[in-house]
Parts: structure tokens; sequence; C-alpha cells
């Protein structure tokens, strides 16, 4: 637990790298580790001090005495206010760098893992723009600055946008925001002009009340579009006109779907979803391989750096046709499907059952018909026996979630012993701790950082580990 501090001066950080939540992380005079916002790696500066976590010191950055020649503007406007993008203070090529640095900290300190090729981070060719989804939210008050408001001015106004961290009932109001390419600025924009021309009434989250509740945009790479809607009430005399409307001012919108949110909460994945206009969902491309991506569907939301990651995974793979290959944590089957044509077969395992569906559909939409998918957790599913019905793997590919492998999963993979894994993970802290339970059996012959989201602090690493 953190424990707030009588606040504290530190003065003379020196700042080194990046930490999670747009932090620099530096040590003081004294050797004490810092954590800060509002530096950057490279900065010396003052630091007030308001918390300790596990004996590390956090805070804010005063004076900076020095400034990092890493640092860049913020092309953003509301980069001072909204979450998003923490690092744009940051240069790219200096984030990349960085990145690599948090992989190979990670598994170096953490895993204590020899990595016997630590290849250098593939940065993304596109730092702007790159986003496929986005979600905002309409409400009936803006948040605003704190000049804002020691101004006086009002806050109610019907805005969308973005929560900003830890206020759940106000919203910034974004003009423009550099995540999602065209049409999606100009659409969130006309959404909001026509909502305010029609008279309807933006969500107040702390009243419970209010029409409109949030948007959601996924832009695919073969240039289709979906809008998907949620309103606070099944009230088709409001929500007739606005789409109607909507799709009259927005050739682009390939397909319009909507649903009813009367919840207290924005979850809109366990709700039902309608299609107004279109077939309800778009098409998206990794290589030669296509998607059907549905309002409620998990995809990768960086398509370019998908194909890049999914290439890595490829490339560590080494397959030559005749392998029998395990895709755990699988999603959509994505990856399952994307190596597919390069094995004999593919067996792939997911906890949730509508992925399990997309997966089977997807396979069916590209005519691949050596995989099979499970739905259920992989702790559970695979046992000794699944291994016997499908067949010893010969090629493990295994991409958790954040929180990394169950511990009964990587004993079922060292019982298992694959000849070769293939190890996405999007934490590297968790993935360190797995190859290091796997250390007994297991050698890490590469890793491969890939940067799948430019401006945060997000990093993927792909390991190859061959049995000893
Ligand atoms: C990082 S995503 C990887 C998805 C996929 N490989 C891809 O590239 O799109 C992790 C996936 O693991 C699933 N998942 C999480 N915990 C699980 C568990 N215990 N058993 C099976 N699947 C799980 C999540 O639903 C999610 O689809």
């Amino acid at each position: 637990m953190a424990r707030r501090k009588k606040p504290q001066l530190v003065s003379g950080v020196q700042f080194t790298g990046i930490a999670d939540k747009g932090r620099a992380v530096g040590r003081d005079a004294e050797g004490r580790v810092i954590f800060a916002e509002g530096a950057a790696p490279g900065d010396v500066a003052d630091v007030l001090v308001t918390r300790k976590k596990k004996g590390v010191l956090m805070g804010a950055a005063q004076a900076i005495h020095t400034l990092s020649p890493d640092r860049a503007e913020p092309f953003c406007q509301h980069f001072d206010h909204c979450g998003g993008c923490k690092w744009q203070h940051l240069n790219y090529d200096a984030q990349a760098r960085h990145k690599e640095r948090v992989v190979h900290d990670a598994l170096s300190r953490i895993g204590k893992v020899d990595v016997e090729a630590m290849l250098p981070i593939k940065a993304a060719a596109q730092a702007t723009f790159y986003r496929n989804k986005l979600e905002f939210s309409f409400s009936n008050k803006r948040w605003l600055t704190r000049a804002e408001i020691d101004s006086g001015i009002s806050n109610q106004e019907d805005v969308l946008g973005f929560h900003p961290a830890g206020a759940f009932d106000k919203i910034i109001d974004i003009e423009k925001c550099w995540l999602q390419p065209d049409p999606s600025n100009a659409l969130r924009n006309g959404i909001k002009a026509l909502a305010i021309e029609q008279g309807l009434s933006f969500h107040d989250a702390r009243a419970h009340e209010g029409f409109l509740r949030q948007v959601m945009f996924r832009i695919t790479s073969v240039g289709e579009t979906l809008v998907l809607l949620s309103f606070h009430e099944d009230d088709p005399k409001r929500y007739k006109p606005f789409m109607d409307e909507l799709m009259a001012r927005f050739p682009q919108i390939t397909t319009l779907c909507y649903c009813i949110n009367t919840k207290l909460n924005d979850f809109l994945y366990d709700l039902d979803m309608y299609t107004y206009a279109g077939k309800g969902y778009v098409e998206e491309r990794l290589g030669e391989v296509r998607f059907k991506v549905g309002p409620k569907s998990f995809f990768q939301t960086n398509t370019s750096q998908a194909k890049v990651l999914y290439d890595t995974v490829v490339e560590f793979a080494g397959l030559n046709g005749t392998e029998n290959v395990y895709d755990l944590y699988t999603g959509i089957g994505s990856i399952a499907l994307y190596v597919a044509q390069a094995c004999r077969q593919v067996v792939g395992i997911e906890e949730i059952p509508e992925a399990i569906a997309d997966a089977e559909e997807n396979a069916r939409l590209n005519d691949i018909q050596n995989t099979v998918f499970y739905a259920g957790d992989v702790k559970d599913i695979l046992t000794p026996e699944f291994a016997q019905r499908h067949g010893k793997p010969d090629l493990l590919i295994t991409d958790p979630p954040r929180a990394g492998m169950h511990a009964q999963v990587v004993d079922m993979l060292l019982q298992l012993s694959a000849p070769r894994m293939v190890y996405v993970s999007c934490n590297p802290a968790t993935q360190a701790r797995d190859l290091q339970l796997l250390s007994s059996r297991y050698r890490v012959a590469k890793a491969q950082p890939v940067d799948m989201f430019p401006h945060t602090h997000h990093i993927e690493n792909v390991a190859l580990l061959e049995l000893r």
C-alpha cells in the first residue's frame, strides 16, 4: 500500500528512465529511487515527494535544473490534462530506447534471465493515428482546468471525450485526438454537434440520467468504419432520427450498431448489441488473414504493429509445415490463424466463449481447416489428457494477460516439454517471473521488444525458449 507522506522537497534528482503513468524514474544524491510526474529521463529536477510505496518515493517534479536533450514539445492540445499519451514530452526515438531498457532490466534484474540474444526494439513506423479503436463518453459536465475553476466558469456543458484520471462524472472535451485515423475526429465532433442540434441530453453520471452515454469507433486498415452508440433508454423516437441523420451525414460509416445501457457502470461488452445499418461488423486484415470484427470483438488495436508482432512470432517459431502448435490465450485466434498455413495444426485455448466463436468464424472466413479452438481457463483445459488427445506440441505459443501465466500453467508447460516455446507478453515483469520459473528446463534464445503503443509506457516482448 502507498503511504501518504508529509510533502518533502528532494533536490537534484537525476532521472534516467521511464515508468508507468508517465512517471520518470531517477535517484537522489543518497541513492534513493524516486518516481515523479512531469519529469523526463535526462532531466535533473527537484521533486515534491508526497507518497512512499515499497520503499520507493513518489511525487511531482518542481524546478527542473537541467532539461533532458531528449525532451520534445507535446503536439496534442489536450496533453496537459488527458491521461492518454503521457510520454509526448520525450521524443519517440528516446521513448523506444527507454522501453527497450525496461524489457532488458525486467529480464535481467527481476527474472535473472540469461538471454542469449537481446534484439533491439522494433519501434512503430507510425507514432500517431495508430489505433483502430477508441471509445468516447458523453457528459453534461465538462472537466475544467485549475485556471477555469478559479475564474468561476460553470462546468455545465455538453461534451464528448475522455475521462480524466480519477473523475467518473466529468469529461475532457476532445477537439482533436492524435490516436485514431480519419474520419475519427470529424465523426466525434459531428456526432456531438448533431446531438446538440437534435436536443438530446448528454449523460449525467452522478444523477444517472441523460440519453447519450458512449460512442466507440473501429476504423480498419481496409477502410471500413464501425460506430457503436450506447443510449441510456430504449427510446426509438429519439435514437432513430439521430442515427438516420448520422448515416446521411457520414457516408464513411459502413456499419452502425447500438446498445441500451441502463446500468450504473459504462461497461458495454455484457450488453446485447443491435445493428442499425450495414452488416454489423467491419473487416480487418493482418497480412493475408481476414478478420470479421464486431462491436464486441477483441482485436489488437494497433493493426500495423500487430503484424510486426506476429511476424516476429512466425520468425521465432521457424515452422516447416509439419508441426503441432498450441496457441494459449488465443483471443479471437489471431496468432493461431496467422501461423496456421505454416504448420500441420493449431490448437487454441481462450477463456472467453465469444472470442472462441469469433476465432471459429474467422477460420471459416479464411477457409483455414487445420485449427481447433477450446473455450475455458488454460489452467483447467491444458491437462496431460488434453495433450494426449491433441498430440504433444512441437511448438507452444503463449500470450497471457498482464498478470502472466498461472503457476499451475507454468508447471504444466514444464511437464509438456515442447521443444520450443514463443512467449508473447504485454508485461515484461510478469514475463520475467514466468521465464525464471521455466528456466529449469528452458533457455531463452532470443528476446524481441515491440512497441505497439507510442507515447505510452506499454511495451510488448516476444521471447523464444528452447528446451535444454
Ligand atoms: C494478451 S491477450 C492475447 C490475445 C491474442 N493472443 C491476440 O494476439 O490477440 C490475452 C487473452 O487471454 C485471455 N485470457 C485471460 N485469462 C485467461 C485464462 N486464465 N485462460 C484462458 N484465456 C485467458 C483473455 O481473454 C485474452 O483474450
